[in-house]
């Protein structure tokens, strides 16, 4: 691979003897990998679990079909294997609150979700628009409970939230140099005073995320690049200027120790660590777990209130009763023309560009309501009346915004559609047709 001159006498500075093994992984073929979500019912899922991934639970080695029904439904997640190892150094535990603050599209949200088992509150940040709405979809397909997905300015954000996460993840904007396998062009956008302008943005970021952080809080600070100024030189900057300590990180094989000498020689920089391409089966990455040393207390916030009218909550619980067994999401939010449940830890959304709110239950129509897409892939489907088991052969039918034709026999009304076990969406059945609901924006050819 075509690498710039600079980047390559950079790194031959750095890494010395390494050097050339370094370069050569650069030629070798990217890494994939995904990660099977446990947050599903047990499914009869078509994939090739023959290479786990010592660090991950649910994570293999592998390229996976973007356009299955396993992907469609979540049950699946495509990741980078070195990007995995992030949120286990996270290591969330039910009940806390995280925020993911650079989010889309969504990898490490996911997974954080899958450790959190849906329990806490995830937020979930995207400050680009168009990238939010994928993450979106990712978090959507996973089946995430009740997630706050928000598409904010860090600066905004940390007016909202003060001293108020557990654990913040800072997935930084970064040079990227442990995408250049994967993505070629992503050398044309390197230069020597890239990583030194990416390193001002991330200190940017991070002023931020210490406001939000609770006293003795943790953040995780991870960088997909090999440049020491996004990496060792930020953290021993964030150690230096607030007061934080760097917790050790367990490493698995392959991965190695950030590199105080790369920075200002404080030791306790070993403690991050460094996954290269020569070393360890993945593209790169950077990761480091810092604690907040501050004493005190939380900051106080005006939580979300339900604001569902009389109306609107006759309709919902109509709807319910036809639809739905032992169901009872709450508290309620109209938000748009959307009828959603939220986590009742959120703060008050005025003021915030949310791109999701919770977890979407149905659209409002007059006098009725019509099932959320998002429900079908969050709902276990124990809580659902009507659900029709349909072929692969019919997924695809589905998935391409066809109707499709079923028993006549069947009684009118909205089923689940089930796929080997997989829930896919919601479909109406009137006189021996599944009408089609699957979003129109999502629909695609397999
Ligand atoms: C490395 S990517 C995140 C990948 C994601 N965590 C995942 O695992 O799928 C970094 C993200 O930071 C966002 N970003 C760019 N500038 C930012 C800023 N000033 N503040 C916060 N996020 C920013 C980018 O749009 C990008 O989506």
């Amino acid at each position: 691979m075509e690498l710039p001159e600079k980047f390559k006498s950079k790194y031959k500075r750095l890494l010395g003897e390494e050097y050339e093994n370094f370069i050569k992984s650069f030629d070798e073929e990217a890494d994939h990998g995904f990660r099977i979500n446990h947050l599903k019912p047990k499914a009869n899922l078509q994939i090739n679990t023959k290479e786990p991934i010592e660090y991950v639970d649910n994570g293999f080695i592998g390229k996976i079909d973007g356009k299955s029904a396993e992907h469609q439904s979540g049950y699946i997640y495509s990741q980078e294997p070195s990007a995995m190892f992030v949120a286990q150094v996270a290591d969330p535990k039910p009940g806390e609150k995280i925020l993911d603050l650079c989010a889309a599209p969504g990898g490490k949200s996911t997974q954080l979700a899958s450790l959190m088992n849906n329990q806490g509150l995830l937020v979930s940040n995207e400050i680009d628009r168009g990238r939010a709405k994928i993450l979106v979809e990712n978090i959507e397909r996973f089946g995430v409970k009740n997630p706050l997905i928000l598409n904010e300015d860090p600066a905004n954000l940390s007016k909202h939230f003060k001293k108020y996460f557990d654990k913040i993840l800072i997935d930084a904007p970064c040079s990227g140099e442990g995408m250049f396998r994967k993505n070629h062009d992503a050398t044309n956008y390197w230069s020597e005073d890239y990583p030194k302008e990416c390193a001002t943005l991330q200190r940017e970021i991070i002023k931020k995320a210490v406001k939000m952080l609770k006293p003795g809080g943790q953040i995780i600070y991870s960088t997909c690049t090999f440049a020491p100024e996004e990496d060792e030189q930020i953290i021993a900057w964030l150690v230096d200027n607030y007061n934080f300590k760097i917790l050790p990180i367990e490493k698995f094989k392959g991965m190695s120790s950030g590199r105080p000498a790369w920075a200002n020689g404080n030791p306790d920089l070993s403690k991050t660590v460094r996954l290269f391409p020569h070393l360890f089966r993945g593209d790169g990455h950077f990761v480091a777990k810092l604690q907040s040393l501050d004493d005190g207390k939380i900051g106080k916030i005006k939580y979300q209130r339900s604001n569902v009218s009389g109306n609107l909550k006759k309709d919902w619980e109509k709807f319910n009763y036809d639809n739905f067994v032992n169901f009872d999401p709450h508290p309620l939010l109209k938000f748009g023309e959307t009828l959603y449940s939220f986590n009742p830890e959120i703060p008050d959304l005025n003021g915030l560009k949310v791109m999701r709110p919770g977890t979407p239950l149905g659209q409002i129509k007059k006098n009725r309501i019509e099932p959320a897409y998002g429900l079908a892939l969050e709902i276990n489907p124990e809580h659902v009346k009507n659900k029709l088991n349909i072929t692969r052969d019919e997924w695809k039918l589905y998935v391409h915004g066809d109707t499709i034709p079923t028993d006549s026999n069947l009684e009118k009304g909205w089923y689940l559609l089930i796929c080997d076990g997989m829930s896919i969406g919601f479909g109406k059945v009137v006189s021996g047709t599944i009408k089609n609901f699957f979003p129109k924006g999502l629909r695609f050819k397999a």
